[in-house]
């Protein structure tokens, strides 16, 4: 039988004082790997995050003719286009991936064979496959594995699709649609979208890209257009990763210290940036000076009614504060994060309550009512943000062993070092 590996989350001794610089954003990256791979000349990415999802994008952009280089350090990189054709795709477990290169590989002159990891298999993907042969292209599956049978060209035109799963399925269809010969009208039709700051990045980063786009505050309710046209090289600069930050600012939250962060951005679209107001819900100080982000714990942290539909990404962060807190907590507007690198819902109740917490799903999210927890084995289902969640729980829960910590490579290489340098003293030989 394969052993599973165990990480013993370190213990915060004394409340955690630190600075933790977080590398780029996993979102903003691998879209701005993609314009660059669809401009209209070489451009370069600076800041770019080096981690399993977006090396797995790099590797696919390669695989279909892409040219990207390193340019002096790993995270500048140098993308030239050029005649894309038949390539294998790995995608990982990653989203990002997966619904954003099928209309990219649309536009390769051969075939396109993508699959994924076998857990990667069940994450919803017919939406946009299904989208995509609305718009006149060929594909075989309507799951990992599947193959696009790219003709070097999309038609292109009107979708309607119901984007309620996941916002990746409307941020992929208008990330490839400039080159489709008449751009894309993408109308949604069913439950809200989740994640809705995501698709305002993708159209903050086209509009950058010179391409014309119409959102629904443009007034058409639910409904995106991208007119067709070229695709402008640009020299992209990567924010550090905010949801990445939360679990470290989550440590001086539950430990009474104070963290800080720097280069965060005075705006953004990254989700991220909503840990902001969640930890001041919870009774943290929050504050924002000269480009540094700094959380100082409360004394007594309280649990919260919250409403993660827009910023999903943040729940397992937020799940694990919630399960320290004084109070019970309710968050609300994520069914769809059961469609995420693992049910999320599902994986966050079974291990906060095997580590005796009463936490319940419900239909939409989780109750999570406060209890003193225990030792256990706290399993990450491959999920690079149940890891992190459990560091959390780990700073003030002695005797949490984590399994398979090395999944935070998927965004975040090298967590476990960070975490460590974390809870050094300032001062203290690391
Ligand atoms: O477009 C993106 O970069 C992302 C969109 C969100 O997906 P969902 O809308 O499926 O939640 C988010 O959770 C994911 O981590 C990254
Ligand atoms: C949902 C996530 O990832 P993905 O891009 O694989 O969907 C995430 O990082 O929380």
């Amino acid at each position: 039988m394969e052993r599973v590996s165990l990480w013993r989350a370190p213990v915060a001794e004394s409340p955690v004082h630190a600075s933790v610089t977080l590398p780029g954003s996993k979102s903003i990256t691998n879209r701005a790997l993609i314009l660059a791979a669809l401009a209209d000349g070489p451009s370069t990415v600076t800041g770019a995050l080096r981690s399993r999802d977006t090396d797995l994008m790099i590797d696919a952009l390669r695989a279909l003719g892409v040219g990207i280089e390193e340019s002096g350090a790993a995270t500048t990189l140098r993308v030239t286009p050029g005649p894309m054709g038949a390539a294998t795709v790995d995608c990982g477990l990653a989203g990002t991936v997966m619904r954003f290169l099928p209309p990219v590989a649309a536009l390769a002159e051969g075939v396109v064979a993508f699959d994924g990891d076998e857990q990667a298999r069940s994450r919803p993907l017919s939406t946009i496959l299904d989208g995509l042969r609305g718009l006149g292209v060929e594909i075989d599956g309507d799951a990992l594995p599947f193959t696009v049978r790219g003709r070097g060209a999309v038609a292109g035109g009107a979708v309607t699709i119901d984007a309620s799963g996941s916002s990746q399925f409307v941020s992929g269809l208008l990330l490839g649609a400039a080159r489709f010969e008449q751009g894309v009208t993408v109308h949604h039709d069913g439950e809200s979208v989740p994640s809705m700051p995501h698709i305002d990045m993708t159209v903050e980063m086209l509009r950058r890209a010179g391409v014309r786009v119409q959102t629904p505050a443009d007034g058409e309710a639910n409904t995106w257009r991208v007119a067709p046209g070229p695709v402008t090289a640009v020299d992209w600069v990567v924010e550090p990763d905010l949801s990445n930050a939360t679990p470290f600012l989550a440590a001086a939250a539950v430990t009474g210290g104070a963290v800080s962060v720097p280069l965060w951005p005075s705006t953004t679209t990254q989700p991220g940036d909503a840990i902001r107001d969640i930890l001041t819900a919870m009774g943290a100080e929050v504050s924002l000076r000269e480009g540094t982000l700094t959380v100082r714990g409360p004394r007594r942290l309280r649990g919260l009614d919250v409403d993660l539909h827009d910023v999903g990404e943040l729940t397992p962060t937020v799940a694990a504060l919630a399960a320290l807190a004084d109070g019970p907590s309710t968050l609300r507007g994520i069914a769809h994060l059961r469609g995420h690198e693992t049910d999320r819902l599902a994986a966050l109740s079974a291990e906060i309550n095997g580590l005796g917490g009463t936490v319940t799903e419900t239909a939409d999210g989780l109750r999570i009512e406060p209890r003193a927890l225990r030792s256990g084995t706290w399993r990450s289902y491959a999920d690079h943000r149940m890891a992190t969640a459990g560091a959390i729980l780990g700073l003030v829960v002695p005797g949490v062993d984590v399994e398979d910590v090395g999944t935070t490579a998927k965004t975040l290489p090298g967590f476990e070092n960070l975490w460590a340098t974390m809870l050094t003293p300032i001062g203290a030989p690391s």
